[in-house]
């Protein structure tokens, strides 16, 4: 008999993390938080408050200085730089404001280099219904340079999905897209948890953009200073504009 996955896609337990140098800056500060699986989480707060940070900790691409991180049953603090390599490209999806595509590849090379990378060729008609998703079918042979901004944002998500991850991990996936093609975009991901169970968590400065999420999560100095199931536009906006908001950073106050 199978155990059954945890409830929890990600958790992380009294995460902290310090960055040394001359002059340390405290970026996170005990962190307990759970993702449910199936559910889209925008993490929000001022510049500096922790977001990118949380992220990076949260899909192992660093490592806490304290505390620990589970992804699923799997823990990454005892984890092996190779073991959570593979855990990354197994387990994990990342949609960044930068794209990152590979400008000297096709369109359907991008979406398929995680793939190749993992020795695995991915199921072909889950291919076809990815790429008619994201509505990409008439670019296939086209390099990312060929593409608008909101299609080259298009074969991100759509390379996160091919692999079908458990977790897709966004940092600011909207932030270069004009609010059209950022809505195109949000619906996309929204999709991946409503048609396909998977697991979202967005860093966004975006209120409407965290309004497509279940729930958002507010960062001010290194800690959750406010979570709320599907707050709408207007609270998001207006919880930004208190003054934990826009505290000042860590770093602007030690030092
Ligand atoms: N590699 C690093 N070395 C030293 N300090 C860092 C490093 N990365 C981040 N920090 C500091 O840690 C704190 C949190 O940074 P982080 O990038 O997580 O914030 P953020 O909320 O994502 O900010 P932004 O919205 O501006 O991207 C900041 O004070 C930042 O200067």
């Amino acid at each position: 008999m199978s155990v059954p996955p945890p409830a929890d896609a990600v958790r992380l337990e009294r995460v902290s993390k310090t960055y040394g140098g001359d002059h340390p800056v405290t970026a996170l500060v005990d962190v307990d938080v759970r993702f449910r699986r199936g559910t889209m989480t925008a993490v929000m707060g001022a510049s500096g408050s922790g977001k990118s940070t949380l992220l990076n900790c949260a899909a192992g691409l660093d490592r806490p200085t304290s505390g620990r991180v589970m992804i699923g049953a799997a823990d990454l603090s005892t984890m092996s730089e190779k073991r959570l390599t593979e855990l990354r490209r197994d387990r994990i999806g990342f949609v960044f404001q930068a794209f990152n595509l590979v400008g000297a590849l096709t369109v359907e090379q991008n979406i398929l280099l995680p793939s190749r990378l993992a020795g695995r060729r991915p199921d072909p008609a889950w291919l076809a219904e990815v790429i008619d998703r994201v509505g990409l079918g008439h670019r296939l042979g086209h390099r990312p340079a060929q593409l608008s901004g909101g299609q080259q944002q298009r074969v991100a998500i759509a390379r996160a999905l091919v692999a079908r991850p458990e977790v897709i991990f966004c940092d600011e996936p909207t932030g270069a897209l004009d609010s059209r093609t950022a809505a195109e975009v949000l619906a996309l991901l929204r999709s991946a948890v409503d048609a396909t169970g998977q697991t979202v968590i967005m860093v966004t400065h975006d209120p409407v953009a965290a309004s497509y999420a279940d729930r958002v999560i507010r960062l001010a100095d290194g800690r959750i200073a406010s979570d709320m199931p599907q707050p709408g536009v207007r609270v998001i906006a207006e919880q930004l504009a208190t003054p934990a908001g826009g505290r000042r950073p860590v770093a602007d106050r030690e030092g």
